[in-house]
């Protein structure tokens, strides 16, 4: 049987770039790993008395609930947060199974993200970065695409390799130097198009499209048909190319936690599903309605940091002035393993560049991270594109084992056993062109609106529009508090 929690990361105040050495190699692990302290998940307040009312309700708990609330905090309002699950987090949840840690769909913390950067305590995050490259399965055999910047032997060496010709690596290397050029928020603002026509007007060959962009990229977005936006491209390009990709030492889940810490734990309200938001009127501030018919109302303001489909269900006609897109979201599903030991000791991401199978791309996170498994053992994380809704879990199972039988051995496969599967349905909205990644935030009657639907699908866009939104509420605050001192000011001179 197996036991399952879920973790907590650690809050300190210091802010520091990146723990471990920044030495890095593909055939060994590296790094120096600080032992991580896992600790029961800080109490919400769950079985509480929901308040009546309150200055803000927040709703959603996940990076841009987290993020608005300690921002307004911050700014001297006191947030309530309902939150539908029974943790805060969101999408990135990490699970405890068995010692092992289990992130709810692969996840890879970009260490180049500036809003994280300003936001979060990189050093409380231990973060263990990946090689910088990744072993692509193609034609029988595992070739190395490496970061020629960061492992420039491995870089030189895989210049002759099959995934692309000489001129497809070195137009990577200058592909990468060019999205380093003008202002980060630019880049949202370029004409679009789809990521893979891009890289076709850039040179790029197929070959190197098929085998290494489509499982990289595709992974990256869910979407191996690359038909998600260019501008989302230079953006990962660019976060890659000034910082490394990395797994916090405690999960994904970490991130939630740390932010969670800054929060009192009775402003926030697990298991406790918003049905129905409404608009201030009449004089009545904005409130939120409950499935058991009762509501909070809420002085100053409802934030609504919920995913996309949910956030338009919540406010109804308030969005139709400035909508989110309504095309269907892209999923994956996310198959863990345990192991006595991994094919080999390297922190390195594995992706399929043969163009069929299920796998797209697969890692053994506790050699990138050791806490991700008890010592001595090892966790496998294998990802698809979509939920493979066809399938059953043990014939999930048993095809991706199949499958990766040919890349690892029979023998190195057979000895892994299943410990869980995640299917994500909803892993990010559609980001295909036409995007908008600055959607307005504030709605006007007391109503906000955050979340990646309106920025970006990342950690980083959702950490902004929740400090967006909480900004255009305070300022909103700021304009009322000011509106009513000149009045009390005009009504003070004519008495
Ligand atoms: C498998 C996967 C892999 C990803 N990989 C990466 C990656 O490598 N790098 C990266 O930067 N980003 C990645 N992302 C994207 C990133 O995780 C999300 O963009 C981000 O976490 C969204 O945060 P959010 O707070 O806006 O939404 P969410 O995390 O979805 O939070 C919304 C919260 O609202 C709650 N809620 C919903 N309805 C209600 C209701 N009616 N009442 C109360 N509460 C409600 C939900 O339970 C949830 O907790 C990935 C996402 C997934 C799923």
């Amino acid at each position: 049987m197996l036991s399952s929690t879920s973790v907590a990361g650690h809050s300190r105040t210091s802010r520091a770039g990146l723990a471990p050495s920044s030495t890095q190699r593909c055939c060994s692990r590296p790094f120096t790993t600080r032992r991580v302290r896992l600790t029961p998940r800080a109490a919400a307040a769950s079985n509480k008395q929901l308040p009546a009312e309150a200055d803000v309700v927040v709703v959603g708990a996940g990076l841009t609930g987290l993020n608005a609330a300690a921002v307004l905090r911050k700014r001297g309002l006191a947030p309530v947060i309902l939150e539908a699950g029974d943790a805060v987090g969101g999408r990135t949840r990490t699970d405890v199974v068995d010692g092992f840690l289990l992130d709810r769909g692969f996840q890879i913390f970009l260490t180049g993200y500036p809003e994280a950067r300003e936001t979060l305590d990189f050093e409380a995050l231990q973060l263990q970065p990946f090689y910088a490259g990744a072993r692509v399965w193609y034609n029988g055999q595992f070739h190395t695409v490496a970061d020629p910047l960061r492992h420039f032997v491995d870089g030189l060496l895989s210049l002759t390799n099959p995934i692309g010709s000489v001129v497809d690596k070195v137009n990577v290397g200058l592909f990468r130097l060019k999205t380093l050029i003008g202002p980060l928020d630019a880049i949202f603002e370029k004409p679009e198009t789809t990521i893979l026509e891009r890289l076709r007007a850039e040179g790029f060959s197929e070959a190197i499209i098929d085998r290494f962009f489509r499982p990289f990229l595709g992974g990256i977005f869910f979407n191996t048909q690359l038909t998600t936006s260019s501008r989302l491209f230079e953006f990962v390009m660019r976060m890659l190319a000034t910082g490394q990709n990395c797994l916090p030492a405690a999960g994904i889940g970490a991130m939630a936690q740390q932010l969670q810490a800054r929060l009192p734990a009775d402003s926030i309200y697990t298991d406790v599903r918003v049905q129905q938001v409404l608009s201030a009127a009449g004089g009545s501030p904005a409130r939120v309605q409950l499935a058991d018919g009762s509501s909070i109302t809420a002085s100053k303001g409802v934030v609504v940091a919920v995913e996309g489909p949910e956030a338009a269900r919540l406010l109804g006609g308030a969005l139709d002035a400035a909508p989110s897109k309504r095309e269907a979201g892209v999923g994956t599903c996310n198959l863990y393993f345990k192991a006595p030991q991994p094919p080999s000791p390297d922190n390195v991401l594995y992706l399929n560049g043969t163009g069929s199978g299920l796998v797209n791309n697969c890692c053994f996170p506790s050699t990138v991270a050791p806490s991700y498994a008890p010592a001595g053992q090892t966790l496998v994380s294998v990802s698809t594109i979509g939920t493979q809704p066809d399938l059953s879990e043990q014939q999930l199972i048993d095809a991706v084992k199949q499958e990766l039988s040919a890349w690892f051995g029979q023998q190195q496969v057979s000895t892994w056993s299943h410990l869980r599967t995640y299917r994500i349905p909803f892993a990010q909205p559609n980001q295909n062109p036409p995007t908008n990644f600055s959607r307005p935030v504030a709605l006007g009657a007391g109503l906000y609106v955050a979340g990646d639907h309106r920025d970006s699908a990342t950690f980083d866009a959702a950490l902004k529009s929740g400090r967006r939104a909480a900004e255009a509420l305070l300022q909103e605050q700021g304009g009322a508090a000011a509106a009513a001192a000149g009045s009390r000011a005009v009504v003070q001179a004519s008495a």
